[in-house]
């Protein structure tokens, strides 16, 4: 036994009764069934989606009412309640219109405590009492606990928990009660969180989302590359903090900067104004809901649009230039331009270049910035650094975050793994060493890390691999041969938009090459699963790949993609009777879902045959807590041998 670990118990349970309760107690826990698991994944600043899908308990809120009322309550009834509990203050108004009469209003009261109350315990059964107290409002807990384990078959008792139900009524308690009862609802069907990547970019929120996932009870994250963009920035990536300025500009975003995080684009609007026009390529993209922008407005982003992308692609040129090791000198693209003639040549084909913007390039040095640009993105790279409200945010998304994790058998990241056609890992080199597979994503995080701690280091190599994590042709965390922005803004010819993915996407749908992957990081082939995020599953595509193994969980928050998908997305439970996959209807907005209801279209267990139960014994906390209970059971038979 490790010396410390035995110090420290012995003085923590300093007798024999209390290493004998420690061990009854851990023994319980470890017989308890697992607890909920519940992924996500690329959120894309989608707030009021992610919202909702925390609210409704990745569908496991709807999941355990029809467990436990079958039979006794319709389709209808069971929307209902269900609604109540994701949003409970905006269903009670409703419920406080339609029971006008007082009578009307405490029966209803009356008979909700009661379903709350029976569902709160049902959720709550997989739980010690310690920890089902910590998801209790401390306002209602004794109450609570109180009208959870009553007897019902007891008169005395009865008329007791009558009592104080009426009371809570009569002192005006009720709609309190129930709100505070829904969220520890809310909170107690899924035990753990993992964010599968992709919080940031697209959508106007993403800082909302990081806000409340600091709240959350339990949780990780794997980085997307998006999210990459936003550490890289803060890390002192200028060419991270390009891309995610183009994206903000392109989606309409930029007020995530300005007001969510306080930094000022003033500079970056004179600028472009100074030196672009309007531009059909550059214009923002808007949806449907959005308040349509001023003409004034348009041209302002379309203006930053264009001079942050091509900021972008002459650092890009120079990161290229100085990275040979990362083989992207295909994408150095201002070279090839002829600026006469308004013609790029790409793979021995000369193409016509549409909406061009180039009034701030030297052709006879393409890559090299203006002295404004030079100031302008120094400038904007400090902001980025100085904003007290985003290094706390990138702080938690590092402290959170991981490249891949390896969770109860499971293996979670986001992208891919590089691989060649056979399956054969693909290596990258850094620092004139090789690194593949597992090596090759604890390399990445390294150097995050690394680049992290130190984010006045602007081109070293550490921060330039933020870069290459985002678009390099052998990124876990991009997938794809190269991204032809450039080629998405200028080439009208689509040929020239495809970006070829790694033969990851195609073998992933076979057996053999995912358990390939679980025996890489050590994980059980037969037992495991490689959950991903990243491609949005498209209609008529099956989100379960490689018989059961796979599992893609773009959770379809992103609306920009919806037409793409067609429905709002899949979500992943795992709990103690295996993994359920969860498709959600498309989210439109906060008030739609509460008005009409709309919520998980169906719930598919992944593995049909039922499986035997598994416990807390069985997943890694338990096997924590089973070596704790050796630990203590030795210190009891020490202390027995000593004294007796
Ligand atoms: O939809 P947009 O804004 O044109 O962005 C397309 C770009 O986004 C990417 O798909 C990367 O973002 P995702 O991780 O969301 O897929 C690139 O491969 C592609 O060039
Ligand atoms: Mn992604």
């Amino acid at each position: 036994m490790c010396e410390n670990e035995a110090t420290l118990l012995r003085k923590k349970f300093p007798t024999k009764t209390a290493l004998a309760t420690e061990i009854i107690n851990l023994q319980a826990i470890l017989s308890l069934p697992k607890s909920t698991e519940a992924f996500l994944s690329d959120v894309h600043g989608e707030y009021d989606a992610f919202q909702h899908v925390l609210r409704n308990g990745s569908g496991n809120v709807k999941l355990k009412i029809q467990d436990l009322f079958a039979g006794r309550m319709t389709e209808q009834s069971i929307s209902h309640f269900a609604f109540l509990i994701y949003y409970p203050s905006e269903r009670l108004k409703v419920i406080r219109q339609r029971y006008q009469h007082h009578n009307d209003l405490c029966q209803w009261y009356l008979d909700t405590f009661q379903r709350l109350i029976e569902l709160l315990h049902f959720v709550s059964t997989k739980y010690t009492r310690s920890k089902l107290r910590k998801a209790l409002s401390p306002k209602f807990a004794y109450i609570t606990e109180e009208l959870l384990y009553a007897d019902n078959n007891n008169s005395d008792k009865l008329q007791y928990y009558q009592q104080i139900t009426e009371n809570i009524i009569s002192l005006g308690q009720a709609d309190a009660f129930i709100i505070s009862t829904c969220h520890s609802i809310q909170r107690l069907v899924v035990d753990h969180l993992h964010m599968v990547g992709d919080i940031y970019d697209r959508g106007p929120h993403p800082e909302k989302i990081v806000e409340r996932l600091m709240r959350y009870h339990s949780l990780d994250i794997q980085w997307g590359n998006h999210d990459i963009l936003w550490l890289g920035a803060v890390s002192g990536s200028q060419l991270c903090l390009a891309n995610l300025l183009r994206i903000c500009a392109r989606y309409n975003n930029l007020s995530i900067i300005e007001d969510a995080y306080g930094i000022n684009l003033r500079h970056l609007a004179l600028f472009a104004a100074a030196h672009y026009q309007d531009n059909p390529a550059f214009r923002p993209h808007m949806m449907r809901s959005e308040k349509p922008l001023t003409a004034p407005e348009q041209l302002q982003i379309t203006q930053i649009q264009q001079a942050i992308s091509i900021i972008q692609f002459k650092l890009e040129g120079q990161a290229i230039a100085r990275r040979p090791e990362f083989n992207m000198a295909h994408r150095a693209l201002l070279d090839k331009i002829d600026y006469k003639k308004n013609t790029i040549d790409l793979a021995g084909k000369t193409y016509k270049l549409t909406n061009p913007c180039f009034q701030t390039i030297d052709p006879a040095k393409p890559y090299e910035l203006l002295p404004e640009e030079r100031l302008l993105i120094d400038q904007l790279s400090e902001a980025f650094q100085n904003s007290d409200k985003l290094h706390q945010h990138m702080a938690f998304l590092m402290e959170k975050g991981h490249m891949y994790l390896a969770y109860n058998g499971n293996l979670l990241f986001h992208g891919c793994m590089p691989v060649d056609a056979k399956g054969n890992f693909e290596g990258l080199q850094i620092d004139g060493k090789t690194y593949v597979g597992k090596e090759l994503l604890s390399a990445f995080e390294d150097n995050l890390r690394q680049s992290f701690a130190e984010p006045k280091a602007k081109t070293d190599l550490a921060t330039d691999l933020l870069w290459y994590l985002w678009t390099g042709p052998r990124s876990p965390l991009f997938g794809k041969h190269e991204m032809t922005t450039f080629e998405r803004y200028f080439v009208t010819d689509k040929d020239t938009h495809f970006e070829k993915p790694n033969a990851y996407y195609h073998l992933r749908q076979q057996r053999w090459f995912v358990e390939k992957l679980l025996t890489e990081f050590g994980l059980d082939p037969d037992n495991g699963h490689v959950i991903n995020g990243h491609t949005p599953v498209k209609k008529g595509q099956s989100p379960i790949m490689a018989e059961t193994k796979m599992l893609v969980i773009d959770g379809g928050f992103s609306k920009p993609y919806h037409a793409t998908t067609g429905i709002g997305g899949y979500t992943l439970l795992f709990n103690s009777y295996g993994m359920q996959l969860v498709t959600h209807q498309p989210f439109t907005s906060r008030d739609d879902a509460i008005a009409n209801m709309t919520d998980i279209i169906s719930t598919k267990r992944v593995i049909d045959q039922v499986v035997q139960r598994k416990r807390v014994a069985q997943t890694d906390i338990g096997a924590q807590l089973q070596h704790q209970v050796t630990l203590l059971k030795n210190l009891l038979a020490e202390a027995t041998e000593s004294n007796g």
